[in-house]
Formats: C-alpha cells, structure tokens, sequence
C-alpha cells in the first residue's frame, strides 16, 4: 500500500531524515516510535507533502506520490491527522467535518458512519471545535480525516493530552479500522503502551534514522519499552 524508499528530509542544513525505508500494508497498523526530535513528525509531514522531500520516493499503491501537493495526496486517499489536531476552532463540528470533503462536490453529505465510530460528534454537531474537549477534539480530527474514505490513514500522537477512556475508544476504532482490510495506518506514538497493543509492526528512529524494526508481537521481547525509556 505505502512504499518508502530512500527518504531523506533536511530543514537549511539539518540532516533531519537519513534514507528511510520502510512499508505500511492494508489492515496493518504500523506503529513509529522515538523520543522528541528524532523526525517522526517530519516524516509524516514528508507523506503528505506539507514539506517536499529532497531524496528519496514515496509511492501509494504502485503510484509515485512524492512530487504531489498535499491535496493531490488527500484526493489520492491520504488522511491526515496532525500533532496538535489542528482543527478550526471558530467552525461547528458539522464544518470541520466539511472541510474534510472540500474536494468532492458541495452536496456530498458526511458520511453516516463517522458518527457511528464517534456517537458524541452527532451530539455536538452544532457546537465550535474550539468549544470541545481535547479528546472530543482529536475524535473530530480523525473523523475529519476520514470523511473523504483514505486508503492510508496518518496520525501524529492522537493520546497527546488526552483522558484515559477517550485514548480507549480511539485505540478501539483504530484497531477497527485496520481490520477492515481497507487502509493502512501509519500512527506516530510515544504512549508505549498504546503503541504496543495496537501495532501490527512497529519502527523506532533515531536521530533520523529508523533503529529498529519488527513485528508489533515482538516489542516486548526486542527490548522496545526499554529502548524508549532511556
Ligand atoms: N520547521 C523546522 N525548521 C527547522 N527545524 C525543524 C523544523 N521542524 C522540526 N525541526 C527539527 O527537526 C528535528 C525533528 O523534528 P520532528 O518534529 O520531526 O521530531 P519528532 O520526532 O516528531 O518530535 P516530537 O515528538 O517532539 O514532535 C528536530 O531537531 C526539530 O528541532
């Protein structure tokens, strides 16, 4: 589904990705992990195209998308969820979820199911973004993510600042998601734990670099926990 291959990534002269590899498959969760500053938010801005890449090739399904903007890429069937969630404050929930059908036509509705996966969104549809609470904010980013159907979906830290039970039900429908067999999730994560159950495979960087790499079974006992605790 997703193919990396050689991606390197500088701001100015910083050296900040150094030649990733790596692939992320339909119905998988692949997980990236790695304390502050090691790039993983870099290489997901790298994937959608908020920062072109200067080496290297990113190819959707057999396609090469490393030289589309990030609209091409979201018509493509990339969703993004941002660090941050980034969602319009001002706007009602019911137009942030618009904005995540801005490139199909006006009368598209939202689809149904997104309210299916997060009941509360239907019951604050009239209220503004900035009026929800982090979690309920996260919960409108990924569904504004999904609303325009990606075959890969990424998201940037989605339990940052986030209460218990609302991490539960986002780990609960990333994992229906994945095994749906229709997308691939690409999730940056620094919450072990929630990495650990959700991860198919996982990647670890470094300094730019990915270090270390395997199945998501495996974490335990490849010392993950304890690569991340250092
Ligand atoms: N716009 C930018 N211009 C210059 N340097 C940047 C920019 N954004 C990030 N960096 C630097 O690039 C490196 C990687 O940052 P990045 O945000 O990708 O890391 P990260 O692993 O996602 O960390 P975090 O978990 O804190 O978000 C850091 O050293 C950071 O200071």
């Amino acid at each position: 589904m997703l193919k990396v291959e050689g991606l390197n990534q500088y701001y100015g002269g910083s050296h900040i990705l150094r030649g990733l590899d790596f692939e992320a498959k339909l119905g998988e969760v692949t997980v990236v992990l790695g304390r502050n500053g090691v790039g993983k938010t870099t290489l997901l801005k790298s994937l959608m195209g908020v920062v072109p890449i200067k080496a290297g090739s990113i190819a959707l399904d057999g396609g090469d998308i490393s030289r589309d903007t990030p609209y091409e890429r979201v018509r493509k069937g990339v969703g993004y969820v941002p660090q941050g969630r980034e969602i319009f404050g001002r706007l009602t929930v019911e137009d942030n979820l618009r904005m995540g059908l801005a490139y199909k036509s006006g009368s598209t509705p939202i689809p149904d199911e997104l309210f299916e996966l997060f009941p509360v969104l239907r019951q604050m549809i009239q209220r503004r973004g900035g009026d929800l609470s982090g979690g309920q904010q996260q919960q409108l980013a990924i569904a504004r993510a999904l609303a325009a159907g990606p075959k890969l979906l990424i998201l940037d830290e989605p339990t940052e600042g986030i209460q218990p039970s609302i991490i539960k039900d986002i780990g609960r429908v990333i994992r229906m998601l994945a095994d749906r067999k229709t997308m691939a999730i690409v999730l940056v994560e620094q919450f072990y734990d929630f990495a650990a159950e959700l991860a198919d495979q996982y990647l670890v960087m470094e300094r730019g670099e990915i270090i270390a790499r395997g199945r998501g079974h495996e974490m335990e006992a490849h010392g993950v926990r304890q690569l991340m605790s250092i």
